[in-house]
């Protein structure tokens, strides 16, 4: 079977009538069944915003590393801060992945909640805020489209993403470090663990995607789109159904900057599968959408970096 991941417009999620939601969710369900892969346009986000990230992004990663650590995934935790070289493994089996991220989770002032760390760089942390809601706006509309496609009511996902434990991550993959030759990827073969991503890349590609039963496939960069995929959490909530495809970053030729968006549900939120095959039963017993991650991130985090 030749795979492909096809470009969706999904312009119609955001604001079109129910006949063409219907046809724009078809299109999403059959990528996520086939390739767990798909483009998006019609996604409304001006190129000037993501010129205005990516400029953000590479400030931030051109501080000093001293300034960097002092707001590190170590010091501020719950999945946040800024994780440096080395640190991460997505693939257990392979070197440490050769690049640099920055985490933001929901931000909320409320006393107990966890808190983001920010770099003391003017106008940041709006610009992150104002992009991680533009992101949450994105998955919405894209849960519409996965729970028309899944044949429960199109709100379904809704109650379930109150305050979901997102996460907006700054990529940095270093030409310097990509010039090594000790076989280091730039990020390592792995699912995402989450319901969906919503990818951004700065020009460099790099991506590959192995779908279910493929070899690896290139993921170029096309101007403008968003890559998407599905995370294990979403494959389990449509029993299977959806696919969750490995992926992986190789070492790029010169320096590459990313942003990816994952959405998990929200802390609370019960993940029951949703059966759609007659005959079928759940793959799956429930799980809360705060037990399932922190059993994921543990798999990550587990070497002890
Ligand atoms: O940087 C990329 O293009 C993809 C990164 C990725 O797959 C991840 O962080 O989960
Ligand atoms: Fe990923």
């Amino acid at each position: 079977m030749a795979y492909d991941i096809p470009v969706i417009d999904m312009s119609s999620l955001r604001d079109g009538g129910l006949g063409d939601r219907v046809a724009t969710a078809a299109a999403i369900g059959r990528a996520c069944r086939e390739t767990g892969f798909f483009y998006i346009t019609g996604h409304g986000v001006a190129p000037a915003v993501m010129r205005g990230m990516f400029e953000a992004s590479r400030r931030f990663f051109e501080l000093p590393d001293e300034v960097k650590a002092r707001i590190s995934r170590g010091r501020i935790g719950h999945n946040r801060g800024y994780v440096g070289f080395g640190v991460e493994r997505l693939d257990t089996l392979a070197l440490p992945d050769r690049k640099e991220a920055f985490n933001i989770g929901l931000e909320s002032e409320a006393e107990g909640e966890p808190a983001n760390g920010w770099p003391d760089l003017p106008g940041w942390r709006e610009e992150m805020l104002s992009y991680f809601s533009v992101c949450l706006d994105l998955g919405a509309a894209l849960h519409r489209g996965f729970a028309l496609d899944l044949g429960v009511a199109e709100d379904f996902f809704a109650g379930k993403f109150r305050r979901p434990m997102a996460t907006l991550r700054l990529l940095h993959y270093s030409a310097l470090m990509a010039a090594e030759r000790d076989g280091a990827p730039g990020a390592g073969a792995h699912t995402d663990y989450g319901n969906v991503t919503i990818l951004a890349v700065d020009g460099v590609s790099g991506l590959q995607v192995r779908p279910r039963g493929g070899e690896w496939i290139d993921a170029p960069v096309i101007g403008g789109a968003f890559v998407c995929n599905i995370g294990d959490c979403l494959m389990r909530w449509s029993n299977d159904v959806y696919v969750s495809t490995p992926h992986r970053v190789i070492r790029p030729a010169s320096e590459r900057y990313s942003i990816a968006f994952f959405l998990d549900p929200d802390a609370d939120a019960l993940v029951e599968p949703i059966v759609t095959r007659a005959g079928e039963g759940a793959h799956y017993p429930p799980v809360t959408g705060a037990d399932y991650l922190a059993e994921r991130l543990a798999a990550t985090y587990g070497h002890g970096g």
